[in-house]
């Protein structure tokens, strides 16, 4: 066998980056000369200018852009060989193709192709052949190129930490130490953003990534489950896979706020991706509405919520979120189509314009939406009448035409049409628009459908794939709106138990309902956080289907403290002990704005920061903030204050404690005053 002992594998992996070091000199001897050549042709036509005609410059111009562009494919191709330098690999499996010899397969971020033996020396992780990595231990496997399925025997299968280029350890597969690997990435502590997992990817989360062909899916995970990773490691995935049809800026991330946006903005460049284009929902909205209405946030609806108890508010919300109220909204449409069009015989100088024929001009354009008609049939109706009168019409006799046709339908506005459905659902009261203030949060998107289905919306049609995070956050409404508006592919994922907003919440069956084609994934095991904090978590939300991965820590500590003050100094003690832990990332994470302002108030201090939802980027180190900013995040300590009885006891609250909890991977404090809120008493 080839590279048997350690020894092997390390004078293999000193020769895979000698090698390397000749590609890279390869690229700079390359980039080199395309730069002299671009600056020759630069020089040549700056000297020769004045002789040339256009066709001249424009053929000089093109030329110079083909060698800026590949210029620059040297120059990524440069970026991805230095990375491979630091790790070239991660993996190796010794395959046995049926009736063939085993031949190793070296596995890392991208691949290397070595062009003088002409063998590829590592292959890509999303290669078709790299797949039985994650599929598969030794003994038989398989797997499928777009030719076929390939079948053999694994004989070895070993994986390797490779950093800054010294091998740091490798390890066999055999049945039982197959998390090792796994456990010790895990352990880590973490002070930066989301990471790539490609090293450990698991055998289900390799289904849903490599996952080509469902139209729409939907993935319900745990918290910790990986469903963001998994995700990023999707779209790599599917940027490998249809290179020659996708790019990075064909796909649209769709993130609940620029926080977030920002703490996973590093996985895909580490996975030698370009930048994926994302908006958070509220740009998208103001969008579809062309800026033309202010409306509260969701960040502001929730806070709301927090802030007091107000019955009346609950009810629009819920009633707005219901699957229900998309189904009326829809009967509404068909309603309106049927009863408020009143159509007239149209007199236009000595002609008559029969109402059969308006009626019959409106049957003709049913796919047009509603309010598009109108022109349409206006113009018909013009022209019916110049042929009936055979001579041209006046200007003011078209406007007359274009003005009585509307005067056949009550609205024009949608606004006014969304008003009007209340009223026919026997609802007004559910409808908040005070002149001049901003639309309620959760009127947004149902306007914007209303908007789509009456007037018509120009899609984001060059979007190819639209990932969805958090889809638990989003309304029946706003997917049917998402689903009009990108006719692409899609990944939605989130988790029904970590909503903000119980008022709201969509599960992945609800979600079903709207995509019927959807393939929905269930993920259960959980990585993030220790096998007690984990535990802990449950006491608030149970979820008897949970699978902790086998890891331990302390056990989550529930302080009470004498008085406000004393919680304070508490937290402060806290800060310092964490500063002394070696973990490298701690997360104070309160229920509203104005407590997490409380806090940061008193621990103020260098590398200590306040995220709020007007924060554009993730920090590392300490950061003060509320839940429903922090969901997503992750820290390797979490500290939860004001956990008393007063502060969490609502749904709201209650689901506002368990997406802080569960940000923790090692350690978990709570501190409160008074009585301990009943949720994990
Ligand atoms: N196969 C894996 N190998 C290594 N780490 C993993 C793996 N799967 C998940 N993780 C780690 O688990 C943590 C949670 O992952 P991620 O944030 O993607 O989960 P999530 O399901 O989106 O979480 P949540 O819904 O709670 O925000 C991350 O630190 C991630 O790196």
């Amino acid at each position: 066998m080839t590279n048997e002992t350690l020894q092997d594998e390390k004078e293999y992996l000193e020769e895979i980056k000698e090698q390397l070091t000749l590609a890279i000199r390869r690229v700079d001897g390359s980039v080199k000369q395309f730069s002299d050549e671009l600056r020759e042709k630069k020089e040549y036509i700056h000297e020769h200018q004045s002789g040339m005609d256009e066709a001249d410059m424009v053929a000089a111009g093109q030329s110079i852009n083909r060698m800026a562009f590949t210029g620059e494919a040297a120059v990524t191709r440069k970026r991805k060989l230095l990375k491979l330098g630091q790790s070239p690999y991660f993996g190796r499996l010794d395959f046995a193709a049926a009736g063939q010899a085993a031949a190793p397969v070296y596995i890392g971020i991208y691949s290397f192709f070595d062009e003088q033996r002409r063998t590829n020396l590592i292959y890509d992780w999303r290669a078709p052949i790299s797949s039985m990595f994650y599929d598969f231990e030794l003994g038989e496997a398989f797997y499928t190129t777009p030719s076929g399925t390939v079948r053999g025997t694994i004989e070895l299968r070993r994986q390797y930490k490779i950093r800054d280029g010294r091998l740091e350890f490798m390890l066999d597969s055999d049945v039982n130490i197959h998390d090792d690997v796994l456990q010790r990435e895990l352990a880590k502590s973490s002070d930066d953003k989301l990471k790539n997992i490609v090293a450990t990817i698991q055998r289900d989360q390799n289904a849903v990534i490599r996952n080509e062909e469902a139209a729409v899916m939907v993935i319900q995970g745990v918290a910790g489950s990986g469903k963001t990773s998994i995700a990023l490691h999707r779209i790599a995935f599917l940027l490998y896979r249809y290179r020659e049809t996708i790019a990075a800026s064909d796909i649209l991330i769709i993130s609940p706020n620029k926080v977030f946006a920002d703490y996973i903005s590093n996985v895909l460049p580490e996975l030698g991706e370009e930048h994926i284009p994302e908006l958070v929902m509220e740009e998208l909205a103001a969008d579809l509405l062309e800026n033309r209405y202010r409306f509260q946030t969701f960040f502001e609806q929730v806070s709301a919520l927090l802030e007091q108890h107000d019955p009346a508010f609950i009810e629009r919300i819920r009633f707005k979120s219901s699957f229900d109220f998309l189904s009326q909204l829809n009967q509404y449409l068909l309603h309106m189509e049927n009863s408020y069009l009143r159509f007239q015989d149209l007199r236009v100088g000595s002609t008559v314009v029969p109402k059969a024929i308006i009626e019959q001009k409106f049957r003709t354009y049913h796919r047009v939406p509603l309010l598009g008609r109108f022109a349409l049939v206006a113009q018909d109706v013009r022209d019916y009448v110049r042929h009936a009168a055979g001579r041209k019409l006046s200007g003011r006799e078209k406007g007359t035409i274009g003005e009585a046709l509307n005067r056949m339908f009550r609205f024009h506005n949608v606004l006014d049409i969304y008003r009007d459905f209340y009223r026919w659902v026997g609802r007004p009261e559910l409808l908040r628009l005070e002149p001049g203030a901003p639309l309620e949060y959760a009127d947004v998107f149902a306007l914007i459908y209303l908007r789509i289905r009456l007037e018509g919306i120009s899609t984001y049609a060059h979007v190819k794939h639209l990932l969805i995070d958090e889809m638990q956050d989003y309304t029946p409404v706003q997917y049917a709106v998402l689903s009009r508006v990108f006719t692409c592919r899609k990944t939605i994922l989130g988790d029904v138990s970590q909503t903000v907003n119980p008022y709201s919440a969509s599960s992945a069956e609800t979600i079903e309902r709207v995509f019927p084609q959807a393939d929905v994934v269930r993920l259960y095991r959980s990585y993030r956080s220790t096998l007690e904090i984990t535990a802990f978590a449950q006491r608030i939300v149970p979820n008897p289907h949970i699978i902790p991965l086998e890891r331990h820590g302390p056990a989550p500590a529930l302080v009470r403290c004498p008085s406000p003050q004393a919680e304070l100094d508490t937290i402060k003690q806290l800060l310092e002990a964490f500063h002394g832990s070696g973990n490298q990332s701690l997360g104070i994470i309160c229920k509203t704005l104005p407590q997490a302002e409380q806090v940061y108030e008193v621990l103020q201090g260098p590398n200590v920061h306040l995220l709020t939802d007007e924060s554009s980027s993730f920090q590392e180190g300490v950061i003060i903030t509320t839940a429903h900013l922090a969901k997503g995040l992750e820290f390797d300590e979490v500290i939860v204050p004001f956990a008393s009885a007063q502060n969490y006891r609502t749904e709201v609250d209650k689901s506002m404690l368990y997406v802080a909890c569960t940000r923790a991977m090692h350690q978990l404090t709570l501190t409160y005053t008074g009585e301990l809120t009943t949720f994990v008493a």
